[in-house]
């Protein structure tokens, strides 16, 4: 693999002696890793269900390594929302941000998503994650990714950090900073990015992520904290942006990060040793790609805390009796199961969501999108049913993964049912939602999003 000299260079610089290890292992593929999403499966019966063996990723305890010939992305259960593909070190920032049930969390730069979804998972349902992108090619990969792991915990924005801060003040218990960066710690995974890099390109990064850094202490409460990362092995991207942040932010310090075995410390730079409590990952020393993270803690109120008066909803009652009218037809949940939020209503569109400062920014998804009210009648949405389990419904069709129909239904088609039914029917794979569809006698009609079929 061909990489820029001057990155090179660079990188002889930092590992010194281990630049040698550190070069070789390019001629290697990089290591596929996956993350059970425990909001749908326990890690325990996913991996009964699977009946693999998978080798642990040692920092994430819902993370494993896997390799091509299981076709994880053709499987049902990746299909059913049940598993995440993501790149092993990238698990690393939420461990390190060390989330607890039902706190309150803002994932900044969240598309398309990876890291959202593992804290939604964590937060648990009285938790909320608000996560936002500036690119809204990107977001809609995030949405896409919630709908389809059914997390309904989650408040997408489409906003300049700028905005965020103004909007909600210091409401967060914990922040995640997963800044763009010149991505040199993932040369091995995404060759274009080398090529793609140029000298001047961290340079451009900082500016960047300083202006994103220059938010954060609007938003996060005292005794909150922010985990900073990113995939570059740069410096100035990296101990550079803690040491400016630390130099305007005196009310904040570094906590030291649990190192796992091949984790290196980060790199003492202005005289500030405590910047050697950050990590970094080298993939010459772990089974990973390249990834810096840092943790700060906000140790002193920094001036006026304030939170934002929440915006009211309102729902017509019309609507939500056409809804339960559906809960009692179709689930075994009545509307006691959609205590903790609020219903709201826009457009055709029913959801279960959040109050939040929504008179200054308006959320892109704001939890769950339960489906359409249209001319009297309710129309359940994919994120409903991704959300629900299996005995949730009243009629299901449940597949084993040896059924010819199931992969049918999985590309869209049409499936035939040997019961006579009328009405939405859930379907579901060895007792994992998968998605709608319509039965007419016995025909089904495939309810499947397009953009989620097997191609
Ligand atoms: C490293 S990626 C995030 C990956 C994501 N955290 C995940 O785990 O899937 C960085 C993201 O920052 C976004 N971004 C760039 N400038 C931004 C800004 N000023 N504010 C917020 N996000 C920004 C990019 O669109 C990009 O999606």
């Amino acid at each position: 693999m061909n990489l820029p000299e001057e990155f090179l260079s660079k990188m002889k610089e930092i590992l010194k002696e281990e630049f040698d290890q550190f070069i070789k292992v390019y001629d290697f593929d990089s290591y596929k890793g996956f993350r059970v999403n425990t909001a749908k499966v326990s890690v325990e019966e996913f991996i009964k269900k699977m009946g693999i063996e998978f080798e642990k990723v040692p920092w994430c305890k819902d993370g494993f390594y896997y390799t091509e010939e299981i076709r994880l992305s053709k499987h049902p259960y990746y299909f059913a929302g049940l598993v995440y593909i993501q790149e092993p070190s990238a698990m690393f920032p939420v461990e390190a941000l060390d989330i607890k049930e039902g706190e309150k969390v803002l994932d900044l730069c969240a598309a398309p998503g990876g890291k959202s979804i593992q804290i939604a998972a964590r937060l648990g349902q009285n938790g909320l994650l608000v996560s936002n992108d500036v690119k809204p090619s990107r977001i809609k990969a995030l949405v896409k990714n919630v709908e389809n792991l059914g997390l309904t915990n989650i408040v997408i924005l489409n906003n300049k950090p700028k905005e965020i801060a103004e909007s909600y003040g210091a409401y967060f218990d914990k922040i995640l900073v997963d800044a763009p960066c010149s991505g040199e710690g993932m040369f091995r995974k995404d060759p274009t990015a080398a090529k793609k890099w140029t000298s001047n390109h961290p340079e451009k990064y900082v500016n960047l992520q300083r202006s994103i850094m220059t938010e954060v202490d609007e938003l996060l409460k005292v005794d909150g904290e922010i985990v900073y990362s990113t995939c570059t092995f740069e410096v100035e991207e990296n101990e550079g942006i803690i040491d400016w942040f630390l130099k305007k932010h005196k009310n904040y310090e570094v906590v030291e990060i649990k190192k796992y075995e091949g984790f290196s410390d980060g790199i003492e730079i202005n005289g500030n040793e405590n910047l050697k409590k950050a990590a970094r990952i080298y993939p010459h020393r772990v089974k990973g790609e390249g990834h810096f993270i840092c943790k700060l803690k906000k140790v002193r109120e920094s001036g006026a805390e304030w939170t934002f008066q929440p915006q009211r909803f309102e729902v017509d009652r019309e609507d939500l009796k056409i809804f339960e009218k559906f809960c009692n037809k179709y689930l075994n949940i009545d509307l006691s199961y959609f205590k903790d939020r609020v219903f709201y209503k826009k457009a055709s569109k029913l959801y279960l969501g959040f109050e939040g400062p929504f008179d200054k920014i308006t959320p892109l998804r704001n939890g769950l999108l339960l489906g359409e009210v249209y001319k009297g009648r309710f129309y359940p949405s994919a994120h409903l049913i991704a959300s629900l389990k299996c005995e949730n419904l009243k009629v299901a069709i449940n597949f084993s993964q040896d059924d010819e129909r199931l992969w049918r239904y999985l590309k869209g088609e049409t499936i035939e049912n040997k019961e006579n039914l009328n009405g939405f029917v859930g379907i579901c794979v060895d007792g994992f939602t998968l998605g709608w569809g319509k039965a007419e006698g016995h025909i089904i009609k495939n309810y499947f999003p397009k953009g989620w079929r097997l191609e």
